[in-house]
């Protein structure tokens, strides 16, 4: 396979070092002249708010991009990668947000067919002792012999970095590796990727919006601002880099995440009808199994009930039944009150608004323009439309450039395709439509700040607290415990689909959510909390 191309570059770690890449995107340019080097070896960190261009340059290391200017070099050499397959056969290897695996499968068998040499026929017994071999030669652990889907997020994530190591990757792009795994996946995950570079083995480009693992595990850093290099280095403080990466004043509002959340407001002393509430739930994953076993759950008016848990426990089956893009095979939903079937003009008469994971999938139509998608909810009511029929496009795009503005959507225009935005625009322009409408009854968010840059998440946090304060009911669905612990009056856990645990804010102490998420995912050993 990639032998021949390798063959330039030492056995071990390689060095890349991009010189001068520029990269427009009709006339936006995404990267101006941007300059990285990253030596055999090294464990470097790229970061940027939302929107910088850290995902484009890597697409242009990765041949899914052609930068229009620069060059890049592998241990010295000018490469032309024009493809992933390239990019492969010259020994990069990308491990993305999502997971790239194919869960009918077992882990041994994604590995064999990930090979670009897998035979037509297969000696499994062959290739079972060449990835026994392998995987000897390596720090991680998985079961190999399990269906993929019935791994933990943890273990799927590691068999992502295995492949890549087994297709004898030695330049490893990470984009946002930890997004989906405990705080103590990632450090078992990143401590073995970082002894490995420190061994010369790999190096590692690692794209992360999360402090704490720069400062534990990067040797050095990269931030980007707007398409350009703005600073980097090595032993930066949190406050540098985040200055760097949004300038002074933005920095000092948000870098403790925390800063910025209003103060709370009291929660009605008079608890009356629940706003929102949960009866007994039960629905069924896609495989037919039980993805929620009775689920039930009050929230009040002015309370933010925030359901931490380990991924892949109930949570995305909760949201979907929510917004009825799941059926429920019994129990029911009530809103102030009111048996609650959720269909549009049900979500509008009861002021519920959900912000589901994974938005562009789940919330946004990736072809429309980002106004169109901004303004959705409001398209048939006065002023964007007369008579309830015709549509206004002028006022249209005006409420959508106005909401643009507040939650500070950085698009090209209004008129470009949501899809084009960077993910964290996205999440923002979808909060924007759910956040914005008056008077918000119920809120249901699920993993809100997922991918956003520190600046944004701590915006985001203060708007949902801020409806709260207003008297929205909040559901909270994380997969951030820290996240829960900051934003909520209440905290459950959700584990097999069932609520395990519930307490008061006062009341909750970390050991006892970890013994809660212990029951975790299949395969799950437990998930510590960092
Ligand atoms: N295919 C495309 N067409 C048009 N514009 C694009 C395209 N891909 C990216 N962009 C724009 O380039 C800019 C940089 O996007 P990019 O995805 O690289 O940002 P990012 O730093 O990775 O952000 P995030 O942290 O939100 O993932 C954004 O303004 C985005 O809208």
């Amino acid at each position: 396979m990639s032998n021949e191309a390798l063959s330039f570059t030492s056995p071990g770690a390689i060095a890349l070092e991009a010189i001068g890449l520029s990269k427009r995107f009709g006339s936006f340019k995404a990267l101006d002249d941007v300059s990285l080097k990253v030596p055999a070896g090294e464990f470097h960190a790229l970061l940027g708010e939302n929107g910088a261009g850290k995902s484009t340059l890597v697409k242009c290391l990765m041949g899914f991009h052609r930068a229009d200017e620069g060059a890049v070099l592998l241990d010295g050499r000018e490469v032309s990668v024009r493809n992933p397959r390239e990019a492969q056969g010259l020994g990069l290897g990308m491990v993305y947000q999502h997971f790239t695996l194919v869960p009918s499968l077992t882990a041994a068998e994604n590995l064999v067919i990930a090979r670009r040499d897998a035979p037509a026929v297969i000696d499994w017994a062959a290739e079972r002792r060449r990835i026994e071999a392998f995987l000897d030669r390596t720090p991680f652990r998985v079961p190999l012999d399990r269906r993929v889907g019935a791994l933990s997020a943890g273990e799927r994530q590691k068999l992502e970095i295995l492949k890549l190591l087994y297709l004898d990757q030695r330049f490893m792009i990470l984009d946002e590796p930890t997004s989906v795994l405990t705080p103590a996946e990632a450090d078992e995950i990143l401590g073995h990727l970082k002894a490995m570079t420190e061994r010369g083995e790999i190096t590692v480009l690692m794209i992360t919006h999360k402090f704490r693992e720069v400062q534990a595990f990067a040797d050095a850093v990269t931030v980007l601002r707007r398409g350009r290099v703005v600073g980097g280095g090595r032993g930066l403080s949190t406050r540098e880099m985040a200055t760097m990466m949004v300038g002074e004043a933005a920095a000092t509002a948000g870098a403790s995440g925390k800063a910025a959340l209003p103060e709370r407001r009291a929660m009605p002393a008079s608890v009356g009808e629940p706003a929102l509430e949960l009866a007994g739930l039960f629905a069924e994953d896609d495989d037919g199994r039980p993805a929620l076993r009775g689920v039930s759950l009050k929230v009040a008016a002015g309370e933010i009930v925030g359901i931490a848990g380990v991924s892949g426990n109930g949570q995305g089956a909760l949201v979907e039944t929510c917004c009825g893009q799941r059926p429920l095979s019994s129990g029911q939903m009530f809103v102030n009150g009111r048996d609650f079937l959720p269909t549009r003009r049900a979500f509008d008469a009861a002021g519920l608004f959900v912000v589901p994971e994974e938005p562009l999938k789940n919330a946004a139509v990736a072809g429309m323009s980002v106004a169109d998608n901004i303004v959705f909810r409001r398209f048939e009511k006065p002023p964007l439309s007369r008579r309830g029929w015709w549509l206004d496009r002028r006022a249209i795009r005006a409420a959508g450039r106005e909401l643009m503005t507040r939650f500070r959507v950085a698009s090209p225009s209004p008129d470009t395709p949501i899809g084009a935005l960077s993910g964290g625009n996205v999440q923002r322009a979808v909060l924007a439509r759910e956040l914005s409408a008056e008077p918000i009854a119920v809120l249901i968010v699920a993993n809100p700040c997922f991918g956003l840059d520190f600046a944004s998440a701590a915006e985001i946090r203060a708007r949902i607290v801020a409806a709260r304060n207003a008297g929205a009911a909040v559901l909270l669905i994380s997969e951030d415990l820290d996240e829960v612990l900051d934003l909520s009056d209440t905290v459950a856990v959700i584990s097999h689909g069932q609520i395990a645990y519930k307490a008061p804010i006062a009341e909750v102490d970390r050991g006892t959510i970890g013994i809660h998420f212990a029951g975790g995912s299949e395969g799950e050993q437990g998930a510590p909390l960092g």
